[in-house]
């Protein structure tokens, strides 16, 4: 960043800023960026590649001169925790900027009971609620948000494109669910005397699978969610469960306690909203059934994200130039598409209005090491944030 001339600093949730005033200090910046984090195993791009695009195009226009000559400040944030997964909260830098999350987030432990408040003291970072509140920027202040990403699905390496613009971007839940049973001998106690929480969460996993593959044959609609909701449902609704802990884990033991994630996820608030509503209704039914307790806890939520038509023009414009600099003339129509995963673009949407931009990866892997940008497609992705930035009103 200060290489591409930026003024630096490391804000009270390790967000990292860099930022040139240009020569109208007072007008709303732009803001870009995206997270530093990744999640387990994950690959080199996701969050990162967001970063990169912005710094470099930010330091061609620094060593050509284009810097001082920006219409309006240009701030780029490195988010410190997009993924959630170390405290199953999400956005926590961009979080923080937009001012969506209560102070006492510094109190959310990790696995090991450490808080993010003591995690940031670890990096020297002395964090007080009234710092971490202070963190809010002004909408008044902002102009908007602008996020490079890769697309992390399949459909720009489908359509043999390099970029794609986001239309929106898929609301999503996390609910935490603990079953207890009752714990026992694994060579005494009679199958049909058994209450083993691990059976109850297969049978409450599979049957998450199933209302999720096919929502129209569970939801008792009660007149909320139009037949338009049900199809769009269908067509965006994904669940995942991608965490599972036992107690006391001994192979001859019959489990107290399971604990496990559900990541619910569709481009229809209201149909998430009745999934989760008729799912936890199921979940407590099993439970009941099989005379054992079950706690569902909501651990978040973030609503669907539509993007600035405004900022979706001008970046689709952006990517034009840039595959006409890299190619020549081009004839196709640069895509527009939806989001499944979350970004940082979500949180910011409460500060200001937001857009994105994707980056074709392959086989549209994403969240394992096998993912993977073409280094020609790096290059459209920062030429583009360039020809954005060169055309900023
Ligand atoms: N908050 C999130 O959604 N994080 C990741 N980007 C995700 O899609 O899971
Ligand atoms: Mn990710
Ligand atoms: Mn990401």
């Amino acid at each position: 960043m200060e290489d591409a001339g930026l003024r630096t600093w490391v804000d009270q949730m390790g967000n990292v800023h860099g930022r040139v005033e240009g020569p109208n200090a007072n007008a709303e910046a732009l803001l870009l960026g995206s997270h530093m984090d990744t999640v387990v195993d994950a690959g080199k791009f996701d969050g990162s590649l967001g970063i990169i695009s912005a710094i470099s195009a930010l330091k061609v226009m620094h060593d050509n001169g284009k810097l001082q000559k920006l219409r309006r400040p240009v701030e780029v944030i490195a988010f410190c925790d997009e993924e959630g997964v170390r405290f199953q909260s999400t956005f926590l830098g961009s979080g923080a900027i937009a001012g969506i999350l209560p102070a006492t987030t510094l109190e959310i432990p990790d696995k090991r009971n450490a808080t993010v408040r003591e995690i940031l003291k670890e990096s020297s970072i002395e964090t007080t609620e009234e710092s971490f509140l202070q963190l809010k920027y002004d909408p008044k202040s902002v102009w908007g948000y602008v996020e490079v990403h890769i697309e992390q699905g399949p459909v720009l390496e489908q359509v043999g494109f390099p970029l794609g613009v986001v239309k929106g971007i898929a609301g999503q839940t996390r609910l935490k669910v603990t079953v207890r049973g009752s714990q026992g001998h694994a060579g005494t106690v009679p199958m049909s005397m058994r209450q083993d929480p691990m059976v109850v969460a297969a049978e409450q996993i599979v049957l998450m699978e199933s209302l999720c593959k096919h929502p129209e044959e569970y939801l008792s609609y009660d007149g909320r969610c139009s037949d338009s909701s049900v199809k769009s449902l269908s067509s965006s609704l994904v669940c995942t469960v991608g965490e599972i802990s036992t107690w006391p884990s001994a192979s001859n033991v019959i489990l107290g306690q399971v604990t496990y994630t559900m990541d619910i996820r569709a481009i229809d608030d209201l149909g998430r909203e009745a999934v989760i509503y008729d799912l936890s209704n199921r979940i407590y039914q099993i439970c009941d059934r099989r005379s054992v307790s079950c706690i569902i806890e909501h651990k978040h939520n973030a609503g669907a994200v539509i993007c600035d038509s405004g900022l979706s023009s001008q970046l689709k414009s952006a990517a034009y130039s840039a595959l006409k600099r890299m190619e020549g003339d081009i004839q196709e129509e640069v895509p527009t598409l939806m989001s499944g995963a979350g970004h940082d673009a979500m949180a910011m949407s409460h500060l200001t209005k937001v857009g994105m931009l994707f980056v074709r990866c392959r086989g549209g892997i994403s969240h394992s090491p096998e993912e993977h940008v073409l280094d020609n497609d790096v290059w459209a992705a920062g030429l583009a944030t360039l020809s954005f930035l060169e055309n900023l009103q």
